[in-house]
């Protein structure tokens, strides 16, 4: 995912690099592959494409979230095969409104 190869300033925050589609290709398919690829590949990426927007989408609709602090700490810690946050982040969600049909 960081290799400098396949992106652009790979170590910076952009979410918004996955904005633009991917050209076709073997090479640009390889780039981004959080549910594997080819004939083990996750049979379930496209129900969790729908899910996790929904959900985000949910979580950011219908709460207000509260963290320690003024920042959030981004640092990241050393090992792993996953990227791990060197400080734990600690939301508490709060419910915008207790009646759900004012959404
Ligand atoms: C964010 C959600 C998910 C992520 C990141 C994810 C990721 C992965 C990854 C990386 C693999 C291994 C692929 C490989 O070896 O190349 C995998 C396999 C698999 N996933 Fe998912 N997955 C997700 C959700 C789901 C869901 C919702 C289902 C089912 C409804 C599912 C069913 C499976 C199955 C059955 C396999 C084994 C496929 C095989 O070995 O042939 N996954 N997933």
């Amino acid at each position: 995912m960081r290799d400098p190869d396949s992106w652009e300033d790979p170590n910076e925050f952009k979410p918004e690099r996955f904005l633009a589609s991917f050209e076709s290709g073997q090479e640009d398919a390889l780039k981004y592959i959080p549910f594997g690829s080819g004939r083990r590949g996750c049979p379930g990426v496209n129900l969790s494409y729908i899910f996790g927007g929904t959900a985000v989408g949910m979580m950011v609709q219908c709460f207000d979230w509260k963290i320690k602090g003024e920042k959030v700490d981004m640092e990241e810690a050393i090992g792993g095969l996953n990227l791990t946050m060197a400080h734990p982040l600690k939301c508490i969600p709060v419910a915008r409104t207790l009646n759900p049909l004012t959404l």
